[in-house]
């Protein structure tokens, strides 16, 4: 060949000193462009040889990508398909040059922080490192002759024979300045492992320190079928690749050849509080990393978990730019975010539906992400709504409908839930007297999901516990009560005096005798109460505005003991005692004992611990 030389082109002649600028905000770049093309040229080689137009080889197919300290100069190799003269010349001196200035051009005007890792670059971000690129390059062809191509950052360009006795292409990188890679090989190292981990060829690493490494693995765990897969070997590669130190719970694989995406959705194990921080979802265009946790992608609440997604027609680079909301209808992001509620779906519907013993055992690390899933996304909720599943308070998991075709409940109509097992423990007894059921409600995302709940049940009422409990218990009066009833008001009324408020007084025979008193809330002004609490409108510990604001009723049960002994008794600081006793140890039930109420509480506690003893 002749030699050939030349300058590129003249209008673009701040091409280089673009690139230069962006080095400092992306210096990934490079390496992912150069490899990329690397194993694109392996790619085109491989489709000849099984086409019959290229020979086939025993020799493995590879990338080697040198760090050579002593010539300040990366050599990123390959053994693919290479370049003749006349391919050099069009796709390197006129595409790739084109395709750069095009680039640049379209994008001088934008800020260089939102263009830059949207697209690629090219060959030309060559640049970006090297103040002198060179090619050196031969031909799958028969009887191609190697070319070296030569070019400098002031544009000029030198063609003459090559080198290389084998095909494939060497890309090599001059630096000029003492460049930061150049001392550190274990960054570039893992730079090149970030983005080609997964790649199907196989890419080794040489540097000083470094002896010659293998840099990816070509056959990963999770692309294999599944019979060949050993679940701890899965656990292992979770672990590592996520940096978790618990296993997942499960996975599910899925593969869609029509969208020509793959990939894994791994179930985490939120033991260690993770369960509500997002998890990570690594996105790869055939084993080539193009981003993580791209919410174009990754439906909001699948992305609670982790995964791996390798989709073959993605563009290399991802973002918002190119993926814009309105074109997501029929786009290649929607079609991925779609399929992926679709796979979630499906496996934990099949989960529920011919598992349901293990579905309960990993409910507690699914609970919060199905009912944000149902929140979030309609593929989701249309199936999983059904599906959600509430621990009840003998401890057994039951759907809302199990619970309302349960025969111990009495009512319907309501699905009485408990908020906080603890604070509300004593009315959680008082069901299990009764025989009752109520599911407990005791996640912080409970309350909001109870509120879609609703919407989606409209025939369905939702009462916390201590809410619009009365008719549960069955209370009644007979004939002969009325008389009962006004004395032991007047005796309540004088007892309590004040202290009674705009609570309301009901007395009633309650079926089960156990119950001396109850405090009942109202469930709607309870929730405008909880909500002025959530807005901050009223501090936690000040129950007395929260009582003001929600309507209470105070149960009396005539059929219990001690209430019976109050209505006899003729002493009536001794009534009075007992009646704030109890007034107390309702309120206290709840919560709500007000701190100021606390010391007299104990002083009549001890007074009648005192009594107690004299009589004794
Ligand atoms: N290592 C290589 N072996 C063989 N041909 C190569 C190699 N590197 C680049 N080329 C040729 O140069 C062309 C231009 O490369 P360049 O990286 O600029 O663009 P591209 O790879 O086509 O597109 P993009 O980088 O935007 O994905 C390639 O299409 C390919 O034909």
């Amino acid at each position: 060949m002749n030699k050939q030389s030349g300058y590129l082109s003249i209008e673009s002649k701040n091409i280089f000193s673009i690139l230069k600028k962006w080095l400092y905000t992306e210096q990934d770049i490079v390496f992912r462009e150069l490899i990329s093309n690397a194993s694109d040229a392996i790619e085109k080689l491989v489709t000849l040889q099984e086409k019959g137009e290229a020979v086939k080889e025993s020799s493995a197919a590879r990338i080697v990508v040198t760090l050579d300290t002593e010539a300040n100069c990366i050599i990123i190799s390959d053994n693919g398909i290479g370049m003749t003269e006349a391919e050099v010349d069009q796709y390197i001196n006129q595409i790739a040059f084109s395709g750069a200035a095009d680039f640049i051009n379209q994008h001088s005007q934008e800020q260089t922080d939102s263009i830059i890792g949207h697209f690629g670059v090219g060959f030309y971000s060559a640049f970006m490192l090297a103040d002198h690129v060179a090619i050196e390059t031969k031909s799958y062809q028969e009887n191609a002759s190697a070319v070296r191509w030569d070019c400098k950052s002031d544009m000029s360009y030198e063609m003459k024979p090559g080198t290389r006795t084998q095909h494939g292409t060497d890309v090599i990188l001059y630096m000029n300045d003492p460049n930061p890679y150049m001392s550190k090989p274990e960054t570039v190292y893992n730079i090149i492992k970030k983005y080609f981990m997964f790649l199907q060829t196989e890419v080794y690493f040489e540097a000083p320190e470094f002896d010659k490494v293998f840099v990816n693995d070509t056959n990963p765990i999770w692309k294999q079928p599944d019979s060949a897969i050993v679940p701890e070997e899965m656990n292992n590669f979770y672990k590592e690749f996520y940096n978790d130190i618990a296993d997942p719970l499960f996975w599910i694989k899925f593969e869609s050849i029509d969208i020509g995406i793959s990939g894994i959705i791994f179930f985490r194990n939120t033991k260690n509080g993770t369960e509500e921080l997002d998890g990570s979802f690594k996105i790869y265009n055939r084993g080539v990393y193009v981003g993580e946790n791209i919410k174009e992608l990754v439906p909001k609440f699948v992305n609670l978990q982790s995964g791996i997604i390798d989709c073959k027609n993605l563009p290399l680079v991802v973002s918002r730019s190119t993926i814009r909301e309105d074109e997501q209808k029929d786009d290649m992001a929607s079609l991925i975010y779609e399929c992926l509620s679709q796979e979630v779906t499906i496996a934990l519907n099949s989960f529920f539906e011919k598992n349901r013993k293990q579905y309960e055992t990993f409910w507690p690390h699914l609970n919060a992400f199905v009912k944000y899933g149902i929140m979030q996304d309609k593929i989701f909720a249309s199936v999983m709504t059904r599906k959600v599943i509430f621990e009840d308070i003998y401890g057994r998991y039951r759907t809302i409908q199990e619970y309302i075709d349960d025969e111990t409940n009495a009512d319907k109509g309501i699905v009485y839930y408990a908020s906080e097992a603890i604070e509300q423990s004593h009315y959680i007894e008082i069901f299990k007297r009764c025989k009752l059921n109520a599911l407990l409600f005791d996640h912080v995302i409970d309350q909001p999901f109870l509120r879609r709940q609703e919407v989606v049940h409209s025939n369905i009422q939702f009462v916390r516990i201590d809410s619009n409990i009365e008719s549960l218990f069955q209370g009644s009066l007979n004939g002969d009560d009325a008389a009962k009833v006004e004395l032991l008001t007047q005796k309540i009324h004088h007892g309590l005096g004040e202290r009674l408020g705009k609570m309301e007084l009901k007395i009633t025979n309650l079926a089960e005798d156990s119950i001396t008193t109850l405090i009942v809330n109202d469930e709607k002004s309870r929730r405008m109460a909880d909500m002025m609490e959530m807005y901050g409108l009223i501090k936690g510990t000040d129950h007395s505005i929260k009582e003001m604001q929600s309507k209470r009723t105070l149960l009396v049960n005539l059929n219990n003991d001690i209430v019976r002994f109050i209505l006899k008794s003729e002493d009536k600081s001794q009534a009075d005692l007992i009646i704030n006793q109890l007034f107390d140890l309702a309120l206290m039930s709840q919560g709500t004992l007000n701190l100021n109420d606390v010391e007299s509480f104990i002083l009549r506690s001890e007074t009648m611990i005192h009594k107690l003893i004299r009589s004794c």
